[in-house]
């Protein structure tokens, strides 16, 4: 969809979440690529180490402990967690300005993050996603093949899985990411669904109509 051809004024955040390596970045990264116009995607700020694979202010902005604390502390963050002993955030002026530009908005925050949206006066805006493994082996095996993380590094994410995926049940959608093209297939479809639900700007359209068919039928 081009970006004339989007008739909402304001735009809303669709929040993807999963245990670590189910295919939750893959997902949104192909779902930003296709609708590159419309959509923009939340970076957030970490004070993990940068993996050798990603690029600061594109995947993350890392920053120091101290800066996280200053972020959070003056209210800029719009939500934050610590996740798998680090902490992360999202800033808020970057998404504000996204959406009052009538963009949509990526997150790719956990379980915590999406819940602290949920229940903040942007939750009517909020659309939440949760991307489930198909089976404990395959998980395992993806974040093995993604090969970004040491052993111990891939341990913890398998132990912190258990504890994330019973979160399953607080989201509006649930993907079994089984096959890649499928699983985007239901992604786009959902960004779709909800941009149908929320046209706002037709009145105008509507007027003349109502004033047409007066005319029409005299
Ligand atoms: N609450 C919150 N969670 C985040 C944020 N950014 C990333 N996360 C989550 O932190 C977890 C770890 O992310 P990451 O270290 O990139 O590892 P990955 O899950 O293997 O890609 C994932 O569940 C992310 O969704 C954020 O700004 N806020
Ligand atoms: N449906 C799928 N089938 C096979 N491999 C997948 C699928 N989805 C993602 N992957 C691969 O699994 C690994 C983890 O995916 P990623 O998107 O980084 O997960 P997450 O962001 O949830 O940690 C990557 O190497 C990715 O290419």
């Amino acid at each position: 969809m081009s970006a004339s051809s989007k008739i909402v004024d304001r735009g809303f955040m669709l929040v993807v979440s999963s245990p670590s390596g189910a295919g939750k970045t893959t997902l949104t990264r192909n779902l930003l690529q296709e609708e590159k116009d419309d959509v923009v995607m939340s970076v957030s700020v970490t004070t993990r180490q940068k993996r050798p694979s990603e690029i600061e202010g594109v995947h993350y902005n890392f920053i120091t402990q101290k800066r996280f604390d200053q972020m959070r502390d003056n209210g800029d963050l719009l939500e934050h967690a610590k996740v798998h002993d680090h902490y992360y955030g999202t800033p808020r002026e970057p998404v504000d300005a996204a959406l009052a530009a009538g963009k949509d908005v990526l997150f790719d925050i956990d379980w915590q993050g999406t819940r602290q949206l949920k229940e903040s006066v942007l939750a009517p805006d909020v659309v939440t996603v949760f991307v489930l493994p198909p089976s404990a082996a395959e998980l395992k095996a993806r974040l093995e093949r993604r090969a970004e993380d040491p052993a111990d590094v891939i341990a913890r994410r398998l132990r912190n899985a258990a504890e994330e995926i019973p979160h399953w049940n607080e989201y509006d959608y649930v993907l079994v990411n089984s096959d890649l093209d499928k699983s985007f297939m239901r992604l786009r479809s959902i960004l779709q669904t909800e941009r149908l639900k929320r046209v706002q700007n037709v009145q105008t359209l509507v007027d003349q109509l109502v004033a047409d068919l007066a005319k029409l039928t005299g």
